[in-house]
């Protein structure tokens, strides 16, 4: 077995008294692409923020590589739910990109020709190029979650952890979205991302983690996508709809 990109052992959290998880384990392995479901309030973004020591940890322990965050940091890229940011910061589509570079040129440095050469190659690779000088108040929310992911890709992180990226794009951002996560774990990258459509979850992702509080399954698409496991996780919340032949689930929440 390889070893893991990223371990988590017995991580519990909370918001004061409000414990959120709970004896959070598992383990990932390189070059996978991980969907994270669970209900609202299930704890998803608590637990990527926990990862990422923006959320403190009660309990338990991180590794990347076998290494805690603060020695790989620069080896991870992080894109945020779209609602936790602040849009109305004054910068423009370019120097949103080029701050995941800052790891890379150093924070107190300007940027160069060639760093801002690669933030506008990832800008066009979202198919963003002509909005580069455009003020991210300006975007819609689609191209601002165009621009935060190409912020991630020019970091030529190992791991990147993604909030819900695809929440309230249209299909052709949906599509353009998944073809880079695709991409990313063909070159050995290793994805996780916070995902509420169901539906897609076979299609997309070849590992689901089941999080409410606490993982309840965790692995293989093929083997954990069960309808057991998603009762499990969603309790009352979700229905099987018949189309066509197949029954197909829904989240209700
Ligand atoms: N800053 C905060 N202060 C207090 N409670 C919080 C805070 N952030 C989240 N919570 C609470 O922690 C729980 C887990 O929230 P979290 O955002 O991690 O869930 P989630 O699974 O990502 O939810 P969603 O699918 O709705 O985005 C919720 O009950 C939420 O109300």
């Amino acid at each position: 077995m390889k070893d893991a990109a990223i371990h988590v052992e017995n991580v519990s959290a909370s918001y004061r008294k409000n414990t959120v998880l709970e004896g959070v384990t598992f383990q990932v392995q390189p070059g996978s692409l991980t969907g994270i479901v669970g209900p609202n309030g299930a704890g998803k973004s608590t637990l990527l923020k926990t990862m990422l020591c923006l959320h403190p940890a009660l309990t338990g322990s991180v590794t990347f590589f076998n290494q805690p965050f603060k020695k790989i940091k620069k080896r991870i890229g992080y894109v945020p739910q779209r609602g936790s940011v602040d849009w109305d910061f004054p910068t423009n589509a370019l120097d949103v990109v080029t701050m995941g570079l800052y790891g890379q040129i150093g924070w107190l440095k300007r940027p160069s020709k060639e760093h801002k050469q690669r933030a506008w190659e990832a800008l066009k690779k979202m198919g963003m190029e002509e909005f580069a000088n455009r003020q991210i108040s300006q975007l819609s929310g689609g191209q601002q979650q165009r621009v935060f992911l190409a912020r991630a890709l020019v970091q030529d992180a190992d791991i990147y952890f993604m909030d819900e990226p695809l929440a309230g794009v249209d299909a052709a951002t949906e599509q353009a979205i998944m073809t880079i996560l695709k991409e990313l774990k063909m070159k050995g990258k290793t994805v996780m991302v916070v995902h509420h459509d169901l539906q897609t979850v076979t299609d997309y992702f070849d590992h689901v983690l089941f999080l409410n509080g606490k993982v309840i399954a965790h692995g293989n698409t093929n083997h954990v996508f069960t309808k057991e496991n998603l009762a499990k996780t969603y309790g009352g919340s979700i229905q099987w709809v018949k189309e066509g032949s197949q029954h197909v689930v829904h989240s209700i929440e």
